[in-house]
């Protein structure tokens, strides 16, 4: 979880490869009119937010129902989009990768081919809602390489 350009996709890839559990691109559930209003520079609200959540909290649900597991890549910025997302699995956990403002922005800067406008960043840190306590997961420093996030995750996680 965590803002756009925080290396979801990056380090969720990586965790998943490191695991030998499916990865899912939760960006690649949007719906065309999502991918339309993000690239019109427009930021989603909770409405659009609500069918692509259920479409991620689905593929939860079929990871756990068949046994494989997975590490799945979504903002998850507030805390009821979260609750809707365990509420297909209540042993998910969440990995927010967090990091100040202008190292998002600068890899935001740096990337090229994706939708997603840098100036979008500001309202993501605005909707960002952080883990409470009761909620399974940690917090990493996406200051670190994405390599070493692999590692802090999985040792923080207990495994393999
Ligand atoms: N730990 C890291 N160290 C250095 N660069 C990183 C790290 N994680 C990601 N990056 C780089 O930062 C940029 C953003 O990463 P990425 O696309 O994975 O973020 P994202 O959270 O999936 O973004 P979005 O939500 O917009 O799809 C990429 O260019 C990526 O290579
Ligand atoms: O909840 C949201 O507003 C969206 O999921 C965004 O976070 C983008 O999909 C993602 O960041 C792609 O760049």
């Amino acid at each position: 979880m965590g803002v756009c350009g925080c290396g979801k996709s990056t380090v969720g890839g990586a965790l998943a490869g490191a695991l030998g559990v499916p990865f899912v691109e939760g960006d690649a559930f949007h719906p065309a009119a999502n991918v339309a209003k993000m690239s019109a520079g427009r930021a989603l609200d909770d409405a659009d937010r609500a069918g692509w959540l259920d479409a991620l909290a689905g593929q939860i649900g079929a990871a756990r129902a068949q046994g494989t597991g997975l590490v799945l890549s979504c903002s998850a910025l507030k805390r009821r989009y979260r609750d809707l997302l365990r509420q297909a699995d209540p042993g998910l956990r969440f990995v927010h990768l967090h990091g100040p403002r202008e190292l998002i922005a600068a890899r935001l800067a740096g990337r090229a081919g994706h939708y997603m406008p840098p100036a979008l960043l500001d309202s993501q840190l605005r909707d960002l809602e952080a883990l409470e306590p009761g909620e399974a997961g940690i917090v990493v420093d996406i200051a670190l390489p994405a390599g070493t996030l692999v590692e802090r995750i999985i040792a923080a996680a207990g495994r393999p």
